[in-house]
């Protein structure tokens, strides 16, 4: 058998049309909200290089014989408390912004465009999709991974995954990476629009905060731009609406392990928010291009906790841009240097 696979029927020219597959990448959720299912999602996404840094045979021995020995019982709870009719949140949410993006290309005149959603962890894997794009004879493929703010855990980790896949291709397409947009102006005015909407509808509170999602300060300290990707979101986001900059925090979410991370800590400044007199919040997570566990869970639910628990009054979510119109046509606005 051959090194590289390919399709065989090619029926010459037929192949060398001017066609662009479109892959959008989020990170993936478990099949199922089980403690078996959440088990295997958690041993690809913790077997990740990218996602942990530490000493690979330390890193095995703590991921086996520790947490994935406890960590799926207790992740599968928290899953079956967001798990939908549709099934995860994160999947299906990703599944509308594909098939809305596909229709919006088109009748935006990218009439040669087809949109094909993947998961770098689980299920449709990236190979599951690229496989599906080469089946359908796309030779220039453009992916764009759904996270604004790139970082090597994600974005970078979703270009390995491209890679190892492609690397077995014969045929390699022409391929265009987006890398992230945290500061594409369609994208800043989305997230601008779904605040300004929240104000109008309940009020100004006295903060808000920009919660993103965390990663070890190590990671920042070696060159990873994240942390100032989302502070320049957030900068951007405040100019747009003409807010004070004092009425705005941006804070990190979603720690992992007993490792600094990057600061503030969205719960440590929630819990510290009533003694300081602030009582009233609103709180988005633009790093999240779709409502998942990190957000229905975490910040809807645990956050909200520990604010009310710590003397916040009121509280309120502002929900990840999902498949709002002006969130697909910010993507349409990123993707269409790529197109062609
Ligand atoms: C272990 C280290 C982790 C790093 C670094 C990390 C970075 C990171 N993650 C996202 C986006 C998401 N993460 C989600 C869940 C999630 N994240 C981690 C760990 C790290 N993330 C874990 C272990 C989990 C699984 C849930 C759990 O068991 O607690 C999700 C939600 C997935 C879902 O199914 O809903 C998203 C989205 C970003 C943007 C990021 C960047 C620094
Ligand atoms: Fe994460
Ligand atoms: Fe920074």
């Amino acid at each position: 058998m051959s090194r590289f696979s390919g399709i065989t029927d090619n029926p010459h020219e037929g192949r060398f049309h001017q066609k662009t597959g479109i892959l959008l990448t989020n990170l993936g959720s478990p099949d199922a909200a089980t403690t078996k299912a959440v088990r295997v999602y958690l041993r690809e996404f913790l077997s990740d290089r990218r996602i942990v840094e530490i000493p690979r045979l330390i890193w095995m021995i703590i991921l086996h014989g520790i947490i994935l020995r406890i960590r799926p019982k207790r992740s599968a709870k928290l899953y079956k408390s967001i798990w939908t009719e549709h099934g995860s949140p994160l999947t299906h949410i990703t599944q509308q912004q594909s098939a809305k993006l596909g229709t919006l290309l088109k009748q935006q005149g990218y009439e040669n465009t087809e949109v094909v959603m993947a998961m770098r962890y689980g299920n449709p894997s990236i190979e599951a999709g690229l496989e599906a794009l080469r089946e359908k004879g796309f030779t220039r493929i453009v992916v764009l991974p759904l996270y604004p703010q790139y970082s090597s855990p994600t974005t970078g980790s979703t270009f390995d995954a491209v890679a190892k896949v492609l690397g077995k291709w014969r045929w390699v397409p022409e391929l265009h990476f987006i890398n992230g947009y945290h500061k594409n102006s369609a994208y800043i005015d989305a997230l601008a629009n779904s605040i300004s909407e929240d104000l109008q509808a309940n009020g100004t509170p006295q903060k808000i905060v920009f919660s993103y999602h965390g990663m070890p300060k190590l990671f920042l300290d070696n060159g990873d731009p994240y942390h100032c990707l989302c502070l320049q979101t957030t900068r951007l986001v405040v100019e747009k609406l003409g807010l004070d900059k004092e009425s705005v925090i941006s804070t990190f979410q979603s720690r992992f392990g007993k490792a600094e991370w990057l600061k503030p800590y969205t719960d440590e400044a929630l819990k510290s928010f009533p003694e300081q007199g602030i009582k009233d919040i609103a709180i988005i997570s633009p790093a999240f291009s779709a409502d998942c566990l990190e957000t229905l869970e975490e910040i809807e639910g645990e956050n909200r906790e520990i604010f009310e628990q710590a003397g916040g009054e009121k509280y309120r979510y502002i929900s990840a841009l999902n498949d709002r119109d002006d969130h697909i046509e910010a993507l349409v606005d990123v993707l269409k240097p790529n197109l062609g």
